[in-house]
Formats: C-alpha cells, sequence, structure tokens
C-alpha cells in the first residue's frame, strides 16, 4: 500500500497550536503516515503584508515540529518561489514521488473555498482533501461541486479559536502569545521582535 502523506500547507506566519493539534487529528482521522508543513512562498489568496520572511516562516515551523517524528518540513514551495499555486505543488510532489498518495490537509474554513483555487479540477486529480471543521465554520460536502466530493473527506478538530493574525495582533499590542504558540517559537518570535512593528520588519 502506499504511504498516506498529509500536506499541511499555510503562511504559517507564524505557525500555532492550531496547526498543530490539527496536523495531529488529521494523522488519526486520514489514517497518515506522516505529516508534512509547507510554508507557501508567496500565498494565492492573500495580501502581501505579511510580517516574517519566508526564511523566518520556515524556521518556526522547523522549531514548532521539531520533537514529533511524524511531522516533517516541506520546502518544496518555498524552493520554487513565486505564487504558491497549489497545481504546481501537487504535479510536482506526484511526479517527485509516485509512490506516495498525497492527502491536502485544509482547515474547516478553507473547505468552501476550495473551487476557487487556480485549476482545482486539476489539483483534486492528483491529490485528495481532507477538512477539519474550524470553529464557526460549518461545512457540508453537498455545498461542493459534484466534481470535488468525491475527493474531500471531512473530519471533526477540536474548537481551538487561535489565528496567525490574533498572534500577530496581540504582538502588536504587547500582549501574550504564550501557549498559542510552542515555547521554542515564542522565544524565536520575542528575540527578533517578529510582528512588533509589522509594516517596518520587512
Ligand atoms: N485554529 C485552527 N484550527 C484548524 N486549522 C487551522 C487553524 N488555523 C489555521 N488552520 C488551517 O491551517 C492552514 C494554514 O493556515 P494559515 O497559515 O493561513 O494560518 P491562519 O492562522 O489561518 O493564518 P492567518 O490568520 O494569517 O490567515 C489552513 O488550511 C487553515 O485553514
Ligand atoms: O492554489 C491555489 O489557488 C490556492 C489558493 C488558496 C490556498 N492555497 C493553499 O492552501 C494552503 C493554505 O493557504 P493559506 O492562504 O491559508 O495560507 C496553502 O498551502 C496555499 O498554497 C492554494
Amino acid at each position: 500500500m502506499k504511504r498516506r502523506v498529509g500536506l499541511m500547507g499555510g503562511t504559517f506566519d507564524p505557525v500555532h497550536v492550531g496547526h498543530l493539534v490539527a496536523a495531529e487529528r488529521a494523522i488519526e482521522a486520514g489514517g497518515l503516515d506522516e505529516v508534512r508543513f509547507m510554508p507557501t512562498f508567496r500565498p494565492p489568496h492573500k495580501s502581501s503584508r505579511l510580517g516574517g520572511t519566508p526564511e523566518e516562516r520556515r524556521e518556526m515551523v522547523e522549531l514548532a515540529i521539531q520533537d514529533n517524528p511524524r511531522f516533517r518540513l516541506e520546502t518544496i514551495e518555498l524552493d520554487r518561489g513565486g505564487v504558491s499555486y497549489a497545481v504546481e505543488t501537487a504535479a510536482a510532489l506526484s511526479a517527485r514521488e509516485p509512490d506516495r498518495e498525497f492527502v491536502w490537509i485544509v482547515g474547516g474554513d478553507m473547505v468552501l473555498y476550495l473551487p476557487q483555487w487556480h485549476r482545482i479540477e486539476d489539483v483534486a486529480a492528483q491529490v485528495t482533501f481532507l477538512g477539519l471543521t474550524r470553529p464557526g465554520y460549518p461545512v457540508a460536502i453537498e455545498q461542493l461541486p459534484p466534481y470535488l466530493r468525491t475527493r474531500v473527506t471531512l473530519a471533526d478538530m477540536p474548537a481551538l479559536d487561535v489565528s496567525s493574525t490574533d498572534i500577530r495582533e496581540r504582538r502588536e499590542r504587547g500582549l501574550s502569545i504564550r501557549y498559542v504558540v510552542t515555547e521554542p517559537v515564542r522565544r524565536y518570535i520575542e528575540e527578533r521582535g517578529l510582528y512588533v512593528h509589522a509594516d517596518e520588519h520587512r
């Protein structure tokens, strides 16, 4: 049987406990052998006002996943540069590792947004999706177009109302980010003064 590899794509600016719990639950819900955390170089549908550089976002992911043997870093989108379209990533991964089955993990809020991904039918031909229900974003498979219904599985996820946006805002306001990121990530952010003056940092 092919090894089932979960892909946790994200901006990870910064990576937080919501991402880590989601990846851990995805292993159980999706029968995955591993999850690869894959930082985008440039996310397709977000403004460019990011706080951390691609290198900083990658280093924070490395710090966050270091003690879980099933979590890996996937740098394919960082290495490629440019806008990180999933269709290019899915094609490159399938070509590089034909002996793997890839399962793209998406937060519940993202599931209904899948039809808007660039060339989504081509993406869905190469990977399946595991949607983790996020608090405040109820989803039903019937809400998806027919070509996606057989390619998406939904699973419950504990209500962790944490987002990178909220963490960046807390930093700007001088509030604590303890426990919403792992300790090594918190130290990294605080030592580098990340997100304190988000506009000046880049
Ligand atoms: N608290 C959470 N629980 C479950 N999944 C999450 C959570 N936060 C983010 N995700 C999912 O993780 C993936 C990567 O998310 P991303 O890096 O954009 O984080 P984010 O917290 O949503 O960031 P931002 O606030 O900057 O938009 C997406 O599929 C997203 O839906
Ligand atoms: O390919 C697309 O059109 C596309 C559109 C939106 C999101 N994605 C991917 O979904 C993942 C999460 O995206 P984001 O914007 O929440 O960081 C990340 O791997 C993105 O590359 C991909």
